[in-house]
Protein backbone atom coordinates (compact mmCIF):
# COMPACT_ATOMS: atom_id res chain seq x y z
CA UNK A 1 0.00 0.00 0.00
CA UNK A 2 1.64 3.64 -0.65
CA UNK A 3 2.22 5.73 2.19
CA UNK A 4 1.77 9.02 0.06
CA UNK A 5 -0.92 11.03 1.19
CA UNK A 6 -3.61 11.05 -1.48
CA UNK A 7 -3.64 8.38 -3.74
CA UNK A 8 -6.04 8.15 -6.54
CA UNK A 9 -6.94 5.10 -8.90
CA UNK A 10 -9.28 5.52 -11.33
CA UNK A 11 -11.51 7.99 -9.60
CA UNK A 12 -14.92 8.25 -10.73
CA UNK A 13 -17.76 10.34 -9.42
CA UNK A 14 -21.24 10.71 -11.71
CA UNK A 15 -24.29 12.14 -10.02
CA UNK A 16 -26.73 10.22 -12.25
CA UNK A 17 -25.83 11.21 -15.46
CA UNK A 18 -24.31 14.22 -14.57
CA UNK A 19 -20.43 14.09 -14.79
CA UNK A 20 -18.24 14.86 -12.00
CA UNK A 21 -14.55 13.45 -12.20
CA UNK A 22 -13.95 10.85 -14.48
CA UNK A 23 -11.34 8.34 -13.83
CA UNK A 24 -8.82 10.75 -12.12
CA UNK A 25 -5.30 9.16 -11.42
CA UNK A 26 -2.82 10.98 -9.23
CA UNK A 27 -0.70 11.02 -6.26
CA UNK A 28 0.20 13.82 -3.75
CA UNK A 29 3.77 13.11 -2.81
CA UNK A 30 4.45 13.51 1.17
CA UNK A 31 5.47 17.22 1.88
CA UNK A 32 4.68 19.19 -1.33
CA UNK A 33 1.79 22.06 -1.82
CA UNK A 34 0.05 19.84 -5.07
CA UNK A 35 -2.35 22.59 -6.57
CA UNK A 36 -4.97 21.38 -8.09
CA UNK A 37 -6.55 23.70 -10.83
CA UNK A 38 -9.13 23.85 -13.15
CA UNK A 39 -12.02 26.26 -14.53
CA UNK A 40 -15.47 26.47 -12.40
CA UNK A 41 -17.06 22.83 -13.22
CA UNK A 42 -14.01 21.25 -13.65
CA UNK A 43 -14.68 18.76 -10.63
CA UNK A 44 -12.01 20.26 -8.42
CA UNK A 45 -14.55 20.39 -5.42
CA UNK A 46 -16.15 17.20 -6.20
CA UNK A 47 -12.83 15.27 -5.87
CA UNK A 48 -12.43 17.19 -2.46
CA UNK A 49 -16.05 16.16 -1.45
CA UNK A 50 -14.94 12.13 -2.32
CA UNK A 51 -11.92 12.34 -0.96
CA UNK A 52 -13.30 13.49 2.53
CA UNK A 53 -15.73 10.63 2.07
CA UNK A 54 -18.80 13.42 2.06
CA UNK A 55 -20.01 11.13 -1.02
CA UNK A 56 -19.05 7.94 -2.43
CA UNK A 57 -16.75 6.91 -6.16
CA UNK A 58 -18.88 5.85 -8.29
CA UNK A 59 -15.39 3.90 -9.32
CA UNK A 60 -11.78 3.49 -8.76
CA UNK A 61 -10.34 4.39 -5.39
CA UNK A 62 -8.97 6.53 -3.59
CA UNK A 63 -6.60 6.72 -0.05
CA UNK A 64 -5.85 9.33 2.25
CA UNK A 65 -3.30 9.19 4.54
CA UNK A 66 -3.65 5.44 3.75
CA UNK A 67 -7.15 4.86 4.32
CA UNK A 68 -9.16 3.71 1.57
CA UNK A 69 -12.34 6.68 1.79
CA UNK A 70 -15.22 3.65 1.12
CA UNK A 71 -14.02 2.30 4.51
CA UNK A 72 -15.91 4.53 7.30
CA UNK A 73 -13.82 3.70 10.40
CA UNK A 74 -10.20 4.12 8.55
CA UNK A 75 -10.97 6.97 7.00
CA UNK A 76 -12.72 8.82 10.20
CA UNK A 77 -9.24 7.91 11.99
CA UNK A 78 -6.95 9.01 9.16
CA UNK A 79 -9.26 12.36 9.25
CA UNK A 80 -8.16 13.12 13.02
CA UNK A 81 -4.72 14.03 11.07
CA UNK A 82 -6.38 15.70 8.07
CA UNK A 83 -7.33 19.85 7.59
CA UNK A 84 -10.50 20.93 6.05
CA UNK A 85 -10.70 24.30 4.60
CA UNK A 86 -13.83 24.74 2.72
CA UNK A 87 -14.20 27.42 -0.14
CA UNK A 88 -17.32 28.81 1.89
CA UNK A 89 -17.32 27.11 5.10
CA UNK A 90 -20.28 26.26 6.72
CA UNK A 91 -19.83 27.59 10.34
CA UNK A 92 -22.33 27.57 12.77
CA UNK A 93 -24.09 30.78 12.47
CA UNK A 94 -25.44 31.34 16.08
CA UNK A 95 -22.88 31.29 17.78
CA UNK A 96 -19.27 32.95 18.61
CA UNK A 97 -16.35 32.27 16.82
CA UNK A 98 -14.84 31.92 20.78
CA UNK A 99 -17.25 29.34 20.89
CA UNK A 100 -16.76 27.25 17.71
CA UNK A 101 -13.22 26.73 18.64
CA UNK A 102 -13.80 25.58 21.85
CA UNK A 103 -16.23 23.56 20.56
CA UNK A 104 -13.18 21.62 17.83
CA UNK A 105 -10.51 21.92 20.16
CA UNK A 106 -13.10 19.38 22.47
CA UNK A 107 -13.81 17.49 19.12
CA UNK A 108 -10.17 17.35 17.69
CA UNK A 109 -7.29 18.89 19.85
CA UNK A 110 -6.08 22.27 20.02
CA UNK A 111 -2.58 22.44 19.91
CA UNK A 112 -1.53 25.89 18.35
CA UNK A 113 -4.95 28.05 18.07
CA UNK A 114 -3.29 30.68 20.18
CA UNK A 115 -0.05 31.40 17.27
CA UNK A 116 -2.81 31.15 14.37
CA UNK A 117 -4.76 33.61 15.88
CA UNK A 118 -1.82 35.86 15.55
CA UNK A 119 -1.46 35.50 12.09
CA UNK A 120 -5.60 34.83 11.25
CA UNK A 121 -7.90 37.12 13.59
CA UNK A 122 -11.43 37.12 13.50
CA UNK A 123 -13.27 38.68 15.72
CA UNK A 124 -13.99 35.99 18.00
CA UNK A 125 -16.51 37.53 20.51
CA UNK A 126 -18.68 37.93 17.63
CA UNK A 127 -21.39 35.67 16.26
CA UNK A 128 -20.06 33.85 13.49
CA UNK A 129 -23.50 34.66 11.57
CA UNK A 130 -22.40 38.67 11.49
CA UNK A 131 -18.80 37.80 10.14
CA UNK A 132 -17.85 39.10 6.67
CA UNK A 133 -16.82 36.92 4.31
CA UNK A 134 -13.05 37.23 5.08
CA UNK A 135 -13.28 36.34 8.86
CA UNK A 136 -15.75 33.75 8.45
CA UNK A 137 -11.95 32.45 5.75
CA UNK A 138 -9.49 32.88 8.63
CA UNK A 139 -11.50 32.24 11.56
CA UNK A 140 -12.22 28.42 9.24
CA UNK A 141 -8.06 28.59 8.81
CA UNK A 142 -7.78 28.61 12.29
CA UNK A 143 -10.40 25.38 12.76
CA UNK A 144 -8.37 23.43 10.05
CA UNK A 145 -5.04 23.90 11.27
CA UNK A 146 -5.66 24.11 14.92
CA UNK A 147 -5.15 20.01 15.57
CA UNK A 148 -1.87 20.61 13.65
CA UNK A 149 -2.65 18.21 10.72
CA UNK A 150 -0.28 16.30 8.75
CA UNK A 151 -2.46 16.92 5.31
CA UNK A 152 -4.47 20.20 4.88
CA UNK A 153 -6.98 19.67 1.65
CA UNK A 154 -8.36 23.32 0.79
CA UNK A 155 -10.88 24.01 -1.80
CA UNK A 156 -10.16 27.89 -3.04
CA UNK A 157 -8.97 28.48 0.36
CA UNK A 158 -7.74 32.55 -0.31
CA UNK A 159 -11.20 33.41 -1.74
CA UNK A 160 -12.81 35.65 0.22
CA UNK A 161 -9.06 36.79 2.22
CA UNK A 162 -8.04 40.75 1.33
CA UNK A 163 -4.86 40.76 -0.92
CA UNK A 164 -2.61 41.13 2.36
CA UNK A 165 -4.44 38.05 4.58
CA UNK A 166 -3.96 36.26 0.85
CA UNK A 167 -0.30 37.21 1.09
CA UNK A 168 0.27 36.23 4.87
CA UNK A 169 -1.90 32.68 3.88
CA UNK A 170 0.39 31.48 1.21
CA UNK A 171 3.64 32.85 3.22
CA UNK A 172 1.94 30.28 6.38
CA UNK A 173 1.62 27.54 3.67
CA UNK A 174 5.04 27.78 2.77
CA UNK A 175 6.09 27.47 6.01
CA UNK A 176 4.73 24.51 7.20
CA UNK A 177 5.35 22.77 4.19
CA UNK A 178 9.03 23.68 5.79
CA UNK A 179 7.47 21.80 8.96
CA UNK A 180 6.76 18.75 6.78
CA UNK A 181 3.08 19.14 5.98
CA UNK A 182 1.40 18.18 2.53
CA UNK A 183 -1.41 20.30 0.88
CA UNK A 184 -3.76 19.41 -1.66
CA UNK A 185 -4.57 22.88 -2.63
CA UNK A 186 -7.66 23.58 -4.94
CA UNK A 187 -7.69 26.29 -7.12
CA UNK A 188 -8.64 28.78 -10.08
CA UNK A 189 -6.15 31.37 -9.73
CA UNK A 190 -3.20 30.69 -11.46
CA UNK A 191 -1.28 33.39 -9.62
CA UNK A 192 -1.60 31.66 -6.72
CA UNK A 193 -0.75 28.16 -7.53
CA UNK A 194 2.58 29.82 -9.20
CA UNK A 195 2.95 31.15 -5.74
CA UNK A 196 2.90 27.89 -3.53
CA UNK A 197 2.36 24.97 -5.47
CA UNK A 198 5.18 22.38 -6.29
CA UNK A 199 3.46 20.82 -9.19
CA UNK A 200 0.19 21.34 -10.69
CA UNK A 201 -2.67 18.65 -11.74
CA UNK A 202 -4.89 20.35 -14.54
CA UNK A 203 -8.21 19.04 -14.26
CA UNK A 204 -10.65 19.99 -17.21
CA UNK A 205 -13.82 18.47 -17.62
CA UNK A 206 -13.68 16.20 -15.09
CA UNK A 207 -10.56 14.75 -16.55
CA UNK A 208 -6.89 15.13 -15.67
CA UNK A 209 -5.39 16.31 -18.66
CA UNK A 210 -2.02 17.59 -17.27
CA UNK A 211 0.35 16.98 -14.21
CA UNK A 212 3.49 18.85 -14.23
CA UNK A 213 6.00 20.39 -11.65
CA UNK A 214 5.05 24.18 -11.64
CA UNK A 215 9.46 25.08 -12.25
CA UNK A 216 8.64 23.15 -15.66
CA UNK A 217 5.47 24.82 -16.75
CA UNK A 218 6.91 28.01 -15.72
CA UNK A 219 10.38 27.49 -18.11
CA UNK A 220 7.97 25.69 -20.90
CA UNK A 221 5.74 29.35 -20.61
CA UNK A 222 8.58 31.66 -20.84
CA UNK A 223 8.80 35.32 -21.05
CA UNK A 224 6.42 37.92 -22.35
CA UNK A 225 8.55 40.91 -24.11
CA UNK A 226 7.29 44.03 -25.06
CA UNK A 227 8.96 46.47 -27.07
CA UNK A 228 8.87 49.89 -28.13
CA UNK A 229 10.78 51.54 -31.32
CA UNK A 230 11.61 54.94 -32.14
CA UNK A 231 10.69 54.13 -36.10
CA UNK A 232 8.27 51.76 -37.38
CA UNK A 233 9.92 48.19 -37.75
CA UNK A 234 8.82 45.45 -40.14
CA UNK A 235 5.72 43.42 -39.27
CA UNK A 236 8.22 40.28 -40.00
CA UNK A 237 11.06 41.59 -37.85
CA UNK A 238 10.25 39.45 -34.65
CA UNK A 239 9.36 35.81 -36.44
CA UNK A 240 12.42 34.29 -34.84
CA UNK A 241 12.60 30.90 -33.22
CA UNK A 242 11.00 31.01 -29.75
CA UNK A 243 8.88 33.39 -30.16
CA UNK A 244 4.99 32.75 -29.76
CA UNK A 245 2.10 35.56 -30.83
CA UNK A 246 3.62 38.29 -32.06
CA UNK A 247 1.91 40.97 -32.21
CA UNK A 248 2.82 44.24 -33.68
CA UNK A 249 1.09 47.76 -33.62
CA UNK A 250 2.36 51.36 -34.36
CA UNK A 251 -0.19 52.68 -31.34
CA UNK A 252 0.83 55.35 -28.93
CA UNK A 253 4.20 54.63 -27.24
CA UNK A 254 3.99 54.67 -23.97
CA UNK A 255 7.60 55.70 -23.51
CA UNK A 256 7.99 58.51 -26.34
CA UNK A 257 3.81 59.64 -25.93
CA UNK A 258 4.16 59.74 -30.15
CA UNK A 259 2.37 57.98 -32.55
CA UNK A 260 5.93 57.56 -34.71
CA UNK A 261 7.34 54.38 -33.18
CA UNK A 262 6.43 50.56 -32.96
CA UNK A 263 5.21 48.76 -30.42
CA UNK A 264 5.95 44.74 -30.02
CA UNK A 265 5.10 41.87 -27.98
CA UNK A 266 5.24 38.61 -27.95
CA UNK A 267 6.11 35.62 -25.61
CA UNK A 268 9.79 34.15 -25.89
CA UNK A 269 10.69 30.83 -25.24
CA UNK A 270 14.66 30.68 -26.62
CA UNK A 271 18.03 32.13 -25.29
CA UNK A 272 17.74 36.24 -24.27
CA UNK A 273 21.23 36.58 -27.29
CA UNK A 274 19.93 36.35 -30.58
CA UNK A 275 16.57 37.86 -29.22
CA UNK A 276 18.91 41.03 -27.75
CA UNK A 277 20.74 41.35 -31.33
CA UNK A 278 17.45 41.28 -33.16
CA UNK A 279 16.06 43.97 -30.86
CA UNK A 280 19.03 45.87 -31.16
CA UNK A 281 19.15 46.26 -34.69
CA UNK A 282 15.95 48.49 -34.41
CA UNK A 283 15.87 51.58 -32.59
CA UNK A 284 14.82 50.49 -29.15
CA UNK A 285 13.60 53.13 -27.08
CA UNK A 286 11.81 50.60 -24.23
CA UNK A 287 11.60 47.09 -23.55
CA UNK A 288 9.93 44.82 -20.78
CA UNK A 289 10.51 41.31 -20.48
CA UNK A 290 8.58 39.41 -17.46
CA UNK A 291 7.62 36.01 -16.70
CA UNK A 292 4.42 34.95 -18.98
CA UNK A 293 1.41 34.66 -16.46
CA UNK A 294 0.07 31.03 -16.17
CA UNK A 295 -3.17 32.00 -17.66
CA UNK A 296 -1.11 32.61 -21.40
CA UNK A 297 0.49 29.02 -20.61
CA UNK A 298 -2.82 27.08 -20.12
CA UNK A 299 -4.31 28.52 -22.70
CA UNK A 300 -1.69 27.63 -24.97
CA UNK A 301 -0.71 24.47 -23.85
CA UNK A 302 -4.51 23.24 -23.02
CA UNK A 303 -7.16 25.11 -24.44
CA UNK A 304 -9.86 27.17 -22.66
CA UNK A 305 -10.16 30.85 -21.53
CA UNK A 306 -9.24 33.32 -18.69
CA UNK A 307 -11.39 35.63 -17.22
CA UNK A 308 -10.20 39.25 -17.17
CA UNK A 309 -9.40 39.00 -13.12
CA UNK A 310 -6.49 35.88 -13.76
CA UNK A 311 -8.96 33.29 -12.85
CA UNK A 312 -9.29 30.45 -15.09
CA UNK A 313 -12.96 30.87 -17.72
CA UNK A 314 -15.62 28.45 -17.25
CA UNK A 315 -15.20 26.19 -20.21
CA UNK A 316 -17.82 23.75 -19.73
CA UNK A 317 -20.42 25.93 -19.66
CA UNK A 318 -21.85 23.39 -17.80
CA UNK A 319 -25.13 25.18 -16.03
CA UNK A 320 -26.24 21.28 -14.59
CA UNK A 321 -25.18 21.54 -10.75
CA UNK A 322 -28.73 20.42 -10.15
CA UNK A 323 -29.53 17.83 -7.42
CA UNK A 324 -29.24 14.61 -9.58
CA UNK A 325 -27.79 11.87 -7.12
CA UNK A 326 -29.92 10.64 -4.47
CA UNK A 327 -26.67 9.74 -2.53
CA UNK A 328 -26.06 13.74 -2.29
CA UNK A 329 -28.71 14.83 -0.13
CA UNK A 330 -26.07 14.06 2.99
CA UNK A 331 -23.39 15.06 1.23
CA UNK A 332 -24.83 18.17 0.85
CA UNK A 333 -24.78 19.05 4.45
CA UNK A 334 -21.51 19.11 4.19
CA UNK A 335 -20.50 16.15 6.79
CA UNK A 336 -22.01 12.58 6.96
CA UNK A 337 -20.56 11.85 10.12
CA UNK A 338 -22.87 14.31 12.27
CA UNK A 339 -20.24 17.07 12.21
CA UNK A 340 -22.43 19.33 10.03
CA UNK A 341 -23.01 22.68 11.68
CA UNK A 342 -18.97 22.52 12.20
CA UNK A 343 -17.99 21.51 9.05
CA UNK A 344 -15.17 24.14 8.79
CA UNK A 345 -12.48 21.42 9.53
CA UNK A 346 -11.52 18.19 9.42
N1 LIG B 1 -24.30 17.65 -5.87
C1 LIG B 1 -24.23 17.67 -7.20
N2 LIG B 1 -25.27 17.23 -7.96
C2 LIG B 1 -25.18 17.24 -9.31
N3 LIG B 1 -24.11 17.66 -10.01
C3 LIG B 1 -23.07 18.11 -9.32
C4 LIG B 1 -23.06 18.15 -7.88
N4 LIG B 1 -21.87 18.65 -7.47
C5 LIG B 1 -21.18 18.92 -8.60
N5 LIG B 1 -21.89 18.60 -9.70
C6 LIG B 1 -21.46 18.73 -11.10
O1 LIG B 1 -20.18 18.13 -11.21
C7 LIG B 1 -19.34 18.89 -12.07
C8 LIG B 1 -18.07 19.29 -11.32
O2 LIG B 1 -18.42 20.27 -10.34
P1 LIG B 1 -17.42 20.73 -9.19
O3 LIG B 1 -18.18 21.57 -8.23
O4 LIG B 1 -16.70 19.56 -8.67
O5 LIG B 1 -16.41 21.63 -10.03
P2 LIG B 1 -15.31 22.64 -9.50
O6 LIG B 1 -14.10 22.40 -10.34
O7 LIG B 1 -15.14 22.54 -8.04
O8 LIG B 1 -15.93 24.03 -9.87
P3 LIG B 1 -15.90 25.45 -9.06
O9 LIG B 1 -14.55 26.02 -9.30
O10 LIG B 1 -16.97 26.21 -9.75
O11 LIG B 1 -16.19 25.17 -7.63
C9 LIG B 1 -20.16 20.05 -12.56
O12 LIG B 1 -20.71 19.69 -13.80
C10 LIG B 1 -21.24 20.17 -11.52
O13 LIG B 1 -22.42 20.71 -12.10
Amino acid sequence: MSTEPVVTDGLTKRYGPVRGIEDLSLTVRRGEVFGFLGPNGAGKTTTIRTLLGFQSPTSGTARVLGADVTDAAALRAARANVGYLPSEPGLDEGVTGRRLLAYHGRLRGDVRSEELLELFDPPLDRKVGDYSRGNRQMLAIVLAFMHDPDLVIMDEPTSGLDPLKQEQFHAFVRAEQERGKTFFFSSHVLSEVRKVCDRVGIIREGRLIALEDVDDLLHRSGKVVRAEFANPVPADAFAVDGAHDVTVGDGESAATGTRAGTTVSFTYTGPYEPLLRRLLDHDLVDLAIEEAPLEDVFMRFYGGGVDGDGTVADVTGDESRAETDSDETVADDGERDGEVSTGAST
